[in-house]
């Protein structure tokens, strides 16, 4: 999926000195049309964000929103010669615009942390905003796709769901936490140690999406490189946990993962729109409504499908060293969830 995607962006940029040839391309494999919308189109994610889903070809319909500086971001990105139409939308009164006929609505709007916050420190901000686009959301594209990015993952997903849940359009196929950028880090990290193509490599990454909640399953990892004692994974999957922290401090105060977020949001976004137009085995890991685990949210393999979620998978087998890091992280993303319920029902 990952290489496909590649593929296709590099196809659109080698082509896109001849307007003629992109036409072809597109006309030659037509794809139904897809609204894509961004809710904080105008942020440190939201902005590569857009452009590569400006790059993707599936996507009809490009809707950029943010509180502030969305004009300027769409004119940009909208000048770009690919297939779908940019629009871009700013303040309370254009967001039901920004969301009507959405086919998938991706939520990096909120703010980001700051060097010794967790992502918890970030719920009394990002909850509130979370909140109010979900209850519109709800009003102007009760079925799209949604695709949460926004932290902290593990308690504004059960938000949304509250939300959706009052609106009467909670549909539990339809949501899901992106928590792809963890698999991202663990493959590359992965890759790094075992000595194999990280272009080729796999590995799943279970739970949620903070701290010890995030598991990565490297006894699962493909393709097998050089054997890992138990200290190099001891280590590896504390990096994946702490991988956002890492960027986080490197960033010194001026925000957390953006880039490597925006690949990954792409990548999610991406595969649920082929799900939409019934590719066949699309499956990515996420964090979504489930009972894999005694969790209501757990973040595991998902097969997506026309109508979003079409199975949730299991877990698979795991080391004694696994199984203790999935008892370890059950009661922290359990309050996380109990608390983000309890939020949007106060
Ligand atoms: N899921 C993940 O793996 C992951 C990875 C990285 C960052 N994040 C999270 O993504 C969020 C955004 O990060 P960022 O670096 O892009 O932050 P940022 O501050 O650069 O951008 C956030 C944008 O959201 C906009 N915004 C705020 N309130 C809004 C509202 N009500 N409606 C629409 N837009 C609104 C802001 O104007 C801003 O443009 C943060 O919460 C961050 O923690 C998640
Ligand atoms: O670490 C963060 O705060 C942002 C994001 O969740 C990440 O994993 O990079």
């Amino acid at each position: 999926m990952r290489a496909s995607m590649l593929r296709s962006i590099e196809t659109v940029l080698k082509r896109s000195s001849s307007s003629h040839v992109v036409r072809r391309s597109f006309g030659s494999e037509p794809s139904p049309d897809r609204k894509v919308t961004v809710l904080g189109a105008a942020g440190g994610i939201g902005q590569p964000l857009a452009l590569l889903m400006k790059l993707n070809p599936l996507v009809s319909k490009l809707a950029l929103y943010d509180i502030a500086a969305t004009p300027g971001v769409a004119a940009d990105v909208s000048h770009i010669n690919t297939r779908s139409e940019v629009k871009g939308y700013m303040g309370d009164d254009q967001l039901g615009e920004a969301l009507e006929g959405s086919d998938v609505v991706i939520i990096p709007a909120g703010v980001p942390r700051k060097p010794g916050m967790t992502r918890d420190d970030l719920f009394n901000i990002n909850a509130g905003i979370v909140k109010s686009l979900c209850t519109a959301i709800a009003k102007y594209c009760p079925n799209a796709v949604i695709n949460m990015i926004s932290n902290p993952v593990n308690s504004t997903v059960p938000i949304a769901a509250e939300v959706f849940k009052k609106a009467g359009t909670y549909d539990e196929k339809k949501l899901f936490g992106v928590t792809t950028l963890d698999v991202v880090r663990a493959r590359t990290f992965y890759a790094g140690k075992a000595g194999v193509n990280v272009a080729d490599v796999d590995v799943p990454v279970v739970g949620g999406h903070a701290g010890i909640t995030i598991l990565p399953l490297f006894s699962q990892a493909t393709p097998r490189g050089s054997n890992l004692s138990d200290e190099e994974i001891t280590a590896l999957t504390k990096r994946t946990q702490d991988g956002g922290t890492e960027v986080v401090e490197a960033k010194a105060g001026k925000g957390s993962a953006t880039l490597s977020m925006a690949y990954a949001g792409a990548v999610f976004a991406n595969a649920c729109l082929k799900g939409l137009n019934g590719v066949p085995d699309i499956v990515e890991c996420s964090y979504v409504q489930s009972t894999i685990t005694e969790l209501p949210f757990f973040a595991s393999k998902v097969r997506l499908g026309k109508n979003g979620v079409e199975e949730v998978l299991g877990l698979g087998n795991l080391t004694d060293f696994e199984k203790q890091g999935l008892e370890n992280l059950k009661s922290e993303l359990q309050s996380s969830i109990e608390k983000g319920i309890k939020f949007a029902n106060a």
